[in-house]
């Protein structure tokens, strides 16, 4: 059987309620996600911390910035040996160039295309006329062409550009159980339908971490895959 596709997204404020609630549903996940909230709270000693688990680690940094300071960024995570880094696909091509060639030979380099807390509203605000799906595709091209490993996109574009990216590596977050609380986010599918359409990765959070039992939620949504 493949590896579970479950990243828990440990969006926590206590370090040791992270760790406790990591080490409780790890039978059902295959690996962890630390984001920006945990990293600007605990840095690299909570991330050590976090990897004693033994889980794969996701560094969701969202590296957004000038190529020079991003590979910088890039060569300071290292001795993290995160399984896969975040950076922005809107911080251009050559900064995505040089962020994959920063980074460790066996971490993969991802590029958040358009956030999952956004519509086609908010992306005409930003002055980006068209559709979610057309944005999301064509910042897939530019990352691929950048030479990264895949991309971070909503359920509803993955199967799309799973079809013109066929060895692409594909992150898929904003995800809910059918009926589940949306939160900010926007454009949600269900874990299984994201599964579906060739998401290598579900990042799920709110979930499994405010979800009373957290346990019972994990083995429930890892029963629908
Ligand atoms: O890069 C991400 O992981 C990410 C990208 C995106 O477009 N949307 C998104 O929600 N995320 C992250 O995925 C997680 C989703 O958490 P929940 O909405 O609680 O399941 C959070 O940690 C977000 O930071």
């Amino acid at each position: 059987m493949s590896r579970n596709p479950i990243y828990l997204a440990l969006d926590l404020p206590r370090l040791d309620a992270a760790e406790a609630l990591a080490r409780k549903v790890a039978g059902h996940i295959g690996g962890l996600k630390l984001g920006l909230e945990f990293f600007c709270a605990h840095g690299h000693h909570g991330v050590h911390e976090i990897a004693k688990l033994g889980l794969p680690i996701f560094l969701d940094l969202k590296l957004h910035d000038i190529p020079n300071t991003v590979a910088g960024a890039m060569q300071a995570i290292h001795v993290l040996e995160p399984a896969i880094v975040t950076v922005h696909a809107s911080g251009g091509r050559a900064m995505m160039e040089d962020a994959k060639a920063a980074a460790g030979e066996h971490c993969k380099v991802v590029a958040v295309t358009m956030l999952t807390s956004l519509d086609e509203n908010d992306l005409a605000r930003t002055g980006v006329a068209g559709s979610a799906h057309d944005q999301v595709l064509r910042l897939a091209d530019l990352a691929h062409s950048a030479g990264l490993d895949g991309i971070v996109c909503s359920g509803q574009e993955v199967a799309a550009v799973h079809k013109q990216w066929k060895d692409g590596y594909f992150v898929v977050p904003g995800l809910r159980p059918a009926n589940g609380k949306l939160g900010d986010q926007k454009r949600a599918v269900t874990p299984r339908e994201a599964r579906d359409g060739g998401a290598s990765v579900l990042v799920i959070g709110r979930p499994i971490t405010r979800a009373e039992d957290p346990l019972a939620a994990a083995r429930a949504i890892e029963e629908t895959l």
